[in-house]
């Protein structure tokens, strides 16, 4: 017998990342191949927008998916976040040429409060909400705070990109292939203070530490190179990445709904106080996924090069936090 459709909200969905992500989610690569899935597709309500994302749909119908089994545009967030399963939190405005996160922050942080009091109200209450849009882990936040009837584990922040991109730089490093490379992670925010990790990481069971062997080039190309890999490619294009942060999204929810199988992943979670991050703050962790449910992988030692990184990026979420503080 086949599956009940669940709903899948996507904000932003006329934007270059909506288009990047629709078709993968609607073929079933997010949720697997015998999940339907309902699509309930919020833009801003502005003739422009609204007809972009009518366009949109009309190229998902002349996809003739399978798994697609209705599709509702929108410019209401009550009505894209109704009983929404999934909710991919995309819309926001993007960083151009000489921006940093920051200068998005109150843009942005009156759409999250608006998203997050919508979910509250009209969501499943098992939702699953990813944010893309930044300052993302400080958007996700904002909106897990606007939501207080939702579990606040429901809340995640996009940090896979930040995760791929580090694992494809190693993997060019030691000549080896991005599949076999396991226990990495990257910590805190999605922003230049990240803190990509591959202390614990292996390769075809081989540690990368000692494969690599060089701390000068962690930290003065590894680093930088994934920590700027966002504004080199708004360099480059012109626009800020959209394809290689859909896949991200997707390899996000697909391990969250469906389970890493004992890998490790990375999550912008809300903290419990782990590791010394305070509670709430949305960081990234290393986690592990099954059952719908993440796990944080707790234990790990964290020598003085790594605590540096990890209060470097927990003090700027904290001045992010402090800057929205007044909306909450
Ligand atoms: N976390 C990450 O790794 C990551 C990676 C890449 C991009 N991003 C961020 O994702 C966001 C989207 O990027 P993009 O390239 O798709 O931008 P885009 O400008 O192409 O698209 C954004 C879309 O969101 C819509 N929008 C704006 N406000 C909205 C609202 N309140 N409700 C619904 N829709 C709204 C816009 O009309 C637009 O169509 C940006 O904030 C960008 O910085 C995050
Ligand atoms: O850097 C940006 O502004 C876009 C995105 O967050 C990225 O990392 O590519």
């Amino acid at each position: 017998m086949s599956k009940k459709p669940v709903r899948v909200a996507v904000t932003g969905a006329a934007g270059q990342i909506g288009y990047a992500l629709l078709f993968r989610i609607a073929s079933g690569e997010m949720l697997g191949k015998d999940q339907p899935v309902i699509l309930q597709l919020l833009e801003i309500p502005d003739e422009k927008a609204q007809k972009a994302l009518k366009g949109v749909i009309m190229e998902l119908e002349d996809c003739a998916f399978p798994l697609l089994a209705g599709v509702i545009p929108t410019g209401d967030p009550l009505v894209a976040f109704k009983d929404a399963d999934y909710a991919l939190l995309v819309g926001a405005r993007p960083r151009g040429p000489g921006m940093e996160r920051a200068d998005l922050l109150a843009a942005n942080a009156q759409i999250f409060t608006a998203q997050g009091k919508a979910l509250d109200k009209v969501a499943s209450r098992n939702v699953k909400v990813l944010v893309v849009g930044n300052p993302a882990n400080t958007n996700a936040y904002i909106a897990m705070k606007s939501a207080p009837s939702l579990p606040r584990k429901n809340f995640t922040a996009m940090l896979r990109l930040d995760h791929n991109r580090a694992a494809s730089q190693i993997a060019a490093k030691t000549g080896t292939a991005v599949g076999d490379i396991e226990k990495l992670t990257v910590w805190g925010n999605h922003s230049p203070t990240m803190y990509a990790d591959y202390r614990f990481a292996t390769v075809g069971g081989k540690s990368v530490k000692d494969l690599i062997n060089d701390q000068v080039w962690n930290a003065e190309v590894f680093l930088p190179t994934v920590g700027k890999r966002g504004a080199a490619i708004i360099e480059a294009r012109g626009l800020s990445s959209a394809a290689s942060a859909a896949n991200a999204a997707i390899d996000h929810m697909r391990d969250w709904a469906l389970g890493s199988n004992g890998k490790w992943v990375t999550m912008g979670i809300p903290s419990d106080g782990q590791y010394g991050i305070p509670k709430d703050v949305i960081f990234g962790f290393p986690v592990t996924t099954e059952n719908g449910e993440y796990k944080l992988v707790e234990g790990l030692e964290i020598d003085k090069f790594s605590q540096e990184r990890i209060d470097k990026t927990l003090k700027e979420l904290q001045d992010e936090q402090a800057g929205v503080a007044h909306l909450l």
